[in-house]
Formats: C-alpha cells, structure tokens, sequence
C-alpha cells in the first residue's frame, strides 16, 4: 500500500479536486483527506481561453500552465495540512493536469500541467500524462476512472452503472464477469446549462437545478440536441468539453434554455442503454451533477431504474475522480493497464502516464 496524493482539474473548471488515499493501484483504495481549491475568476478566464489547443499566438498556454502547476502545489500543501500528513510520508502524486484539447480520431489529447515542475515545488514524485499512450495507440484516452470504479464496486450487485456527471458526462458499466467493463462519455454533463447561466446571470451553474426546474423543455429543440450523430456512435467513444452546438435553445428563456439544456444531458444517459449488453439494474451517480435535484429527477424519468448519489454506497462524489488518478499513478508505476478495449477502444490493455521523479 502506498500513500499517494490524486490531483484533478475537471472540465467544469471549477478548481482543484486533491484527494489523499492508501491505495495499492489494485484492490485497495481507502480514502484519507479531500480538499477542492476553487479557481479565482480571472485564473477561470486565462484557463477558458486556452480551450481547443491554441498555439502561443493565440492564447497564453505556457504562462496558465506554470500558474496551473503553482496552484496544484499549494492544493497538495493544503490537502497535507488538511490531513495532518508530512510531504515525505507520500510516496507518490497522480497529478491529472487540464484538458485544453482531446481530440482521439487526430490521435491527439492534451493535458496541462508540468510534472517535473510539480514534483520540485512539492517534493514528491510525479506522475502525469496518463491520456497520451492510450490515445498515440489508437484509443480514446477517456474516460480514464472505470477501473478505479470496477475496484470500489468489488462487492455490489451488477451489472451497475456509475455515472459522473462533470462538465461532461461519462459512465462504466460493470457486469457480471470480471473482465466485463465497458465505458464511454455519454454526452455533455453540466457544462452546457454551466455556460448558459454565465452567459445570463452571471452565475456559475444551476445551483440545486432551480432554474430548469421552473423552466419548461422545449422538445422540438431537445430533438435537434439529439439529433447528433455522437448517440448513435457504439462504445466506447469520448468527447471534448465543446463537442455540442447549444445553438438550438437560442432564443428561449433562461428558465426553458436551462431545462431543454438539463433535459439533454439526462435524455443523452438514456441513450446509451441500448449499446450496452444488459441494463444496468442501478445508477451510481457521482461529479457535481448529483447535487442537480432537477437533472437527478429527470434521470431517474428517463432511466426508470434507482439512480443515487454514490453517497448511498458510502463513497465520496465529489473526491472520486482526484483518488482514481491518485490509483491510476500507482498502476503506472506498477506497469498495470490504466484502459481497456472496452474502456477506451484502445488496441491492447494500455499502461500509461510519465513519471517524473523529485530532482
Ligand atoms: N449545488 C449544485 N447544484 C447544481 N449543480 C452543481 C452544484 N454543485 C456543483 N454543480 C455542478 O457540478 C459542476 C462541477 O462538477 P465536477 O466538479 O464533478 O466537474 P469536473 O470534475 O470539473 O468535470 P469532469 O468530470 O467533466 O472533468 C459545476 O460546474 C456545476 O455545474
Ligand atoms: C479528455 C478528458 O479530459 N476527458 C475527461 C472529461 O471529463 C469527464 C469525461 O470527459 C471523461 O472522459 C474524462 O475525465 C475522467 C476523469 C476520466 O478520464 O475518466
């Protein structure tokens, strides 16, 4: 077992998520400490800026990577404070970086965030990078977290879906056999209605969902959301942050855009039922879309089958995808796979990340 900090910066651009776990990359994974590092609003705008892989002349890239870094360095130092843990008592970070651009069929993914910066600001080795070998080998490089959520559901019953709801949305299924994961993203999360508060109040996101639900769904554009030929792609397949043209619900009320938009991300989890083997018999949900009353409500409608926060099976949703990077770092230490064929349509199971050891 070692003790390793997992570092997460979400599409959401929310802040850092930094969680402290014993883990030993396989079966085990108990968690210690969890702390989430809000990003300032102009740190906020210099990162957005730098969305769809830019060069140099067009956005900043290399100045908000040194300020990402610096920032997931004071997240690690308040996370050991936090859990009143020394820096030479953890063996390891799994530091995710941000994703400024993934594109898989250009065999491309980029992920910010320097490690050999990180490792000396904080003392403790590295690991980063962990999309690029996936996606060099053919493979989607996302979603990364289905082992880390096929280790914690050793012992529940299948086939379950967990489904994270970020910024985008993605889900493992896990049935009955060992080997029987199958992930893909689903379609936006909450970076759609996220963006359409910003772009009306000035709000960050839906807060409990409260403007979707006084909001009515505008079917016709629902339908056209729909009509992306993403949901009739076969597993597994991942998207970027902007894959989706909100331009359909132009025109409507904040109220109806936010629940056309809250309607979408729910009706794009249904549809992924039919590309997979068997129903799951129960949703896990976890990401900050759990916290939505409104899209929990519609998920439940439309999926017609328990759906819950992970909280009901005693795990944490807001922490599990910065502890699936900090097992993930332990895999790649130990040369295991951090993806499968049916995970990310890679050719072979891919291990993956660099490391970078403290100087
Ligand atoms: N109380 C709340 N009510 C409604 N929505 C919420 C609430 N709290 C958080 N959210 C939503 O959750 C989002 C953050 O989710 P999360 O931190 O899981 O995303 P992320 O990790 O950045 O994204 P990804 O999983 O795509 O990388 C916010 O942007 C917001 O839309
Ligand atoms: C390219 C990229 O960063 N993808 C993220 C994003 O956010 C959610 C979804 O899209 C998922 O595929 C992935 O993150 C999680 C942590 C993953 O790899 O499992």
């Amino acid at each position: 077992m070692q003790t390793v900090v997992g570092l997460m910066s979400g599409t959401s651009m929310d802040g850092i998520d930094a969680a402290l776990v014993r883990t030993d990359g396989e079966t085990r994974a108990e968690p210690l400490a969890f702390v989430t590092i809000p990003y300032e609003d102009a740190f906020r705008g210099a990162l957005r800026s730098c969305l769809g892989g830019k060069g140099p002349a067009e956005a900043p890239v290399e100045e908000v990577e040194r300020a990402l870094t610096d920032a997931h360095a004071d997240a690690v130092r308040r996370l050991l404070e936090e859990a009143g843990v020394a820096a030479d008592a953890v063996d390891l970070i799994g530091f995710h970086g941000h994703t400024i651009f993934h594109a898989p069929d250009q065999r491309r993914t980029w992920q910010i965030g320097d490690g050999a910066r990180l490792a000396r600001a904080t003392g403790i080795a590295v690991v980063n990078d962990f999309r690029t070998a996936d996606v060099e080998a053919g493979g989607q490089g996302a979603p990364l977290v289905p082992l880390f959520h096929r280790a914690l559901a050793d012992a529940l019953p299948r086939p379950l879906a967990v489904l994270n709801i970020g910024g985008v949305a993605n889900v493992t299924w896990i049935g009955n056999g060992d080997d029987e994961v199958i992930a893909c993203d689903t379609g936006p999360g909450n970076a759609l209605v996220d963006d359409w508060i910003l772009n009306r109040n000035g709000a960050r996101y839906d807060a409990g969902g409260s403007l979707a639900a006084s909001g009515r769904v505008d079917e016709a554009a629902l339908a056209a959301l729909l009509a992306h030929p993403y949901f009739d792609q076969p597993t597994p397949k991942s998207l970027d942050r902007d894959a989706f043209d909100p331009s359909p619900v132009h025109g409507l009320s904040p109220e109806d855009g936010a629940a056309t938009l809250t309607a979408f991300t729910a009706a794009s989890v249904a549809r992924i039922v039919p590309h997979l083997p068997q129903a799951p018999l129960r949703w896990l949900v976890c990401g900050g879309g759990r916290h939505n009353a409104t899209l929990m409500g519609m998920l439940a409608d439309r999926l017609g089958v328990p759906v819950d926060p992970v909280e009901a099976v005693a795990w944490n949703g807001d922490a599990l995808e910065a502890e699936a990077f900090a097992y993930l770092a332990v895999r790649s230490r130990k040369g295991l796979p951090l993806s499968l064929p049916t995970t990310t349509g890679a050719p072979r199971p891919m291990t993956g990340g660099r490391f970078h050891p403290v100087a």
